[in-house]
């Protein structure tokens, strides 16, 4: 009896899956291009919440979940909201090709996170293998795919991600970012609450890296400008600098940032299909391949996606006030 029961929702499932996929398909051919996410790390604190942001995005068509264990449960979870996107999950090392095959944009929040006490630093020995690993798998199985690079520290697992497509002859800077979008969302937050500015209408520029004193927003070029000057400038510059330590220490050895970082994230890969889509004025500050200093192989800067037709974004090469391309 058991057995039959199990048999009956077994098929049911079948039927269910069958058509929550036809019904995605119809609805997705219809609002435009087809556009495949994948996210590796997708059962973790921050791929979760990602994922089920990307879910949620209309210019998501297929969601690709991957990770060494827990996926499937995480993708059935997602697939249940009722957006257009076809949902997939993959878990273990013999998944991650079907996980990867005809990806547009690969995001990687795969790794392990700090714990108070901890730089970003101390997460290198062991993000850089699965990083490595990753990158090595794209290389083989979606090489024209875009990479946003989430796994700290970014300063690091980006050049290492260039290193793995230099090796495997796919590499094209244009598609490689290290993604650095928190770092300007907390400093809109902090620049807007201290101004008394509308947060939705403020933006900051943040340059450098991804990393204490790498991060450097300029709030000379925040917009609506208002100015930030001596101890204020010290203080909001600081707490951008520090607020990954924030969330670290106030998570007590829980983790860091998940959610900011899941919205960050769902932030720049939009920009990133936006990009691919052909849509104009897409602009993020982004750690990426740079000649900007030349001492700096690599630098985050604002980037224009218009390029991203062509399969790549084109670099700022001035970061002046208004000066984006
Ligand atoms: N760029 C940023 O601004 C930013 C912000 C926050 C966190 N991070 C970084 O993101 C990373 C993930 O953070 P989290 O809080 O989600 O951690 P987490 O431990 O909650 O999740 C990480 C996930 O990665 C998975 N994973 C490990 N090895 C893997 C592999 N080889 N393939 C696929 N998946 C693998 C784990 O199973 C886990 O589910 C950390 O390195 C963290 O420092 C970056
Ligand atoms: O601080 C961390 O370790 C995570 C992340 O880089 C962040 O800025 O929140």
């Amino acid at each position: 009896m058991a057995g039959a029961r199990g048999s009956v929702v077994r098929s049911l499932r079948l039927v269910g899956q069958h058509v929550h996929k036809q019904h995605s398909r119809e609805m997705s051919s219809s609002v435009g291009p087809q556009r495949k996410v994948t996210i590796l790390g997708a059962a973790g604190g921050i791929g979760q919440p990602l994922g089920l942001l990307m879910k949620l995005n209309p210019l998501v068509t297929h969601l690709s979940l991957y990770d060494i264990a827990g996926t499937p449960g995480v993708a059935a979870d997602i697939s249940h909201c009722n957006t257009p996107a076809e949902v997939s999950g993959f878990a273990g090392d013999e998944d991650l090709g079907k996980a990867l095959e005809g990806s547009d944009v690969v995001i990687i929040p795969a790794g392990v996170p700090r714990k108070p006490g901890m730089t970003r630093d101390d997460l290198f020995k062991i993000n850089a293998g699965i990083v490595k690993t990753l990158c090595t798998a794209i290389s083989q199985h979606c090489p024209e795919a875009i990479v946003n690079m989430i796994s700290n520290p970014v300063n690091s697992t980006v050049p290492i991600a260039a290193e793995v497509f230099k090796k495997a002859g796919t590499y094209d800077p244009r598609k490689l970012f290290g993604v650095t979008t928190l770092d300007v969302v907390r400093a809109r937050t902090f620049y807007a609450a201290k101004k008394g500015l509308n947060v939705r209408d403020v933006d900051v520029p943040v340059v450098g890296g991804h990393a204490g004193i790498t991060i450097l927003p300029l709030f000379s070029q925040a917009t609506p400008y208002k100015p930030v000057e001596g101890d204020e400038l010290e203080a909001l510059t600081k707490r951008t600098q520090d607020g990954g330590t924030e969330v670290v220490q106030a998570k007590a050895g829980k983790g860091s940032a998940t959610l900011s970082m899941a919205y960050a994230g769902a932030v720049f890969a939009e920009a990133c299909l936006k990009g691919l889509n052909g849509e104009k004025g897409i602009v993020e500050c982004t750690y990426v391949q740079s000649s900007v200093i030349p001492e700096l192989p690599f630098f985050a800067s604002k980037i224009r996606a218009y390029k991203f037709l062509d399969g790549g974004a084109e670099h700022n090469i001035h970061v002046g006030p208004k000066v984006i391309s």
